[in-house]
């Protein structure tokens, strides 16, 4: 698990190490991690760093007196705000740097190798200078990698949102912990893949994290030499219905795949012949379960006579779709909301572009009021633990699942593991992760349930990878990509 940290933890991080460490320059530091990162993307060819203003710039310009000093290879700069870090313009032009107006820099770019970022970071407001609008969109057409400190400049370090002008970049080289910004759709997409950096700063733990393989490695219910059917778990599905025959098979498709000791399906009959037909493990009709999956495909019609004998068994539930409507003030202990964004919206009685304006507050929301852990599904997919008081972003995956089925399956694989045992927010957290991941390698339009059948894979990759203590390259959907 790794912590997202806020701004303000940040800055108090950096005054508390300032304070005890008076002879450590935080911001040479910094710039040589910069400046490595940049040797290893261009050994060879012209530099360009744009510079703003703030502390920013300040990393930018000793990166590029050490890049000079190191590399001696052609560097130069452009100041877009006219002003910067006064000791790193000094240390720019001790070692003979050039600085660029705008009219050299549009002559100069094609045969710029890279760009490195140092107009905003940390303190950037959303939105890209606008003499720098021109620069962000000729970087894009020339295909020039960009390599951002700490923030690619036009995004919020706090803030989800992708504004219409930003410098997008190719790689970011973060500092102490990833901001919201590096791990949240869309403002992710304009970050490329982040690295972060220790340069030195103690964080107290945060109440916003990611999801990293490790955790999905460490906290699967792998099954052992003692392991039947009823200890694995047994999962109800009640799903489906005549209008939406697909949302009986795709739950269970979800549940088969990853691993769901035993299934007992309670929808419709003429539902119950076509995954028998699909997937013949599956059985038909009620007996003991651990866990209960609700909702996919119910329509309307019937739907709150299936859910009350269901919410009086008293096991946790996953409630999905048509049955998040139908929600009683308290639900069974353990319970899993899985709304979209839509359906959030609904529960909460405010408009869907209010979710997606502040998804992590207001799935936070949701579990509050109804003391139950929620999946906010998505681009980016939030786990709200209001027992604990925190929220964990999935794993990310690649944007094809973003397709009709995909939360089925989902749900299916909620449900198996809340019926392995796993407590609600772990059970979410992996079951989101491992789609994704099945999802990456199966990078293109795949259809949902097949996108389940590639779960085993993943499985097996990471309980190999279970016993090993680090995975390196955590954090960006590309690097699951390359598993
Ligand atoms: N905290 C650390 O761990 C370290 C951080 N370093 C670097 O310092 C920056 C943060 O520097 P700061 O001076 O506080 O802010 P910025 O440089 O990001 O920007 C401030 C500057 O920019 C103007 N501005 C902001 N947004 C916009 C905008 N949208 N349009 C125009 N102008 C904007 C603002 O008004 C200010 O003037 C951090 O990210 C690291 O890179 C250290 O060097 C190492 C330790």
């Amino acid at each position: 698990m790794i912590g997202i940290q806020p701004v303000d933890k940040i800055r108090a991080a950096e005054r508390e190490f300032a304070e005890a460490n008076p002879d450590v320059n935080l911001m040479l530091r910094a710039a040589d991690q910069v400046a490595e990162l940049a040797e290893r993307m261009v050994p060879s060819g012209t530099i360009l760093v744009v510079v703003g203003p703030g502390n920013n710039g300040g990393d930018g310009l000793f990166a590029a007196r050490k890049l000079v000093r190191d590399g001696r290879r052609q560097v130069m700069v452009w100041p877009v705000a006219g002003t910067a870090h006064p000791q790193g313009v000094v240390a720019a032009r001790q070692v003979g740097i050039r600085f660029l107006n705008d009219l050299e820099v549009g002559r100069l770019l094609p045969d710029i190798a890279l760009v490195i970022d140092g107009i905003t970071g940390i303190g950037g407001r959303t939105g890209l200078p606008e003499n720098v609008h021109w620069f962000a969109e000729m970087c894009d057409v020339l295909k020039i990698p960009v390599l951002a400190i700490d923030i690619p400049s036009g995004l919020a370090a706090e803030d989800h949102h992708r504004p219409a002008h930003v410098l997008a970049a190719t790689r970011t080289i973060t500092f102490a912990a990833p901001k919201l910004c590096h791990l949240a759709q869309p403002a992710a997409s304009a970050c490329g893949d982040v690295e972060v950096a220790d340069i030195g700063l103690e964080l107290p733990k945060s109440n916003l994290r990611q999801m990293q393989r490790m955790d999905v490695a460490r906290w699967w219910p792998w099954p052992t030499p003692y392991t039947d059917k009823y200890s694995r778990g047994v999962l109800g599905i009640d799903t489906g219905s005549d209008r939406y025959p697909g949302a009986a098979v795709l739950p269970v498709t979800g549940a088969v795949y990853s691993g769901a000791g035993m299934i007992r399906f309670t929808g419709p009959d003429r539902l119950a012949d076509l995954i028998l037909h699909k997937l013949p493990s599956v059985t038909v009709g009620s007996g003991r379960v651990e866990a209960w999956l609700v909702g996919c495909g119910w329509s309307e019609e019937g739907a709150e006579q299936r859910f009350g004998p269901i919410l009086e068994s008293g096991v946790p539930l996953v409630i999905d779709a048509d049955a998040l409507r139908y929600l009683p003030k308290r639900l069974p202990e353990g319970s899993l909301l899985t709304p979209h964004a839509g359906e959030l919206a609904e529960l909460l009685g405010i408009s869907r572009p209010e979710v997606e304006d502040d998804p992590v507050g207001k799935a936070y929301e949701a579990a509050e009021r109804w003391e139950t852990t929620v999946l906010l599904k998505g681009a980016t997919q939030y786990i709200a633990n209001p027992f604990e008081k925190r929220v964990t972003l999935a794993i990310a995956g690649p944007s094809w699942t973003a397709q009709a089925g995909s939360g089925d399956v989902l749900a299916g694989i909620c449900g198996t593991l809340l019926a392995a045992g796993l407590p609600a927010p772990k059970a979410a957290a992996l079951a989101a992760s491992v789609q994704a991941m099945a999802a990456a390698r199966k990078p293109g339009p795949f259809p949902p349930d097949v996108v389940a059948q590639a779960i085993p894979e993943v499985l097996v990759h990471l309980a190999e990878l279970a016993d090993q203590p680090v995975l390196a390259g955590d954090l960006t959907p590309r690097s699951i990509a390359a598993q």
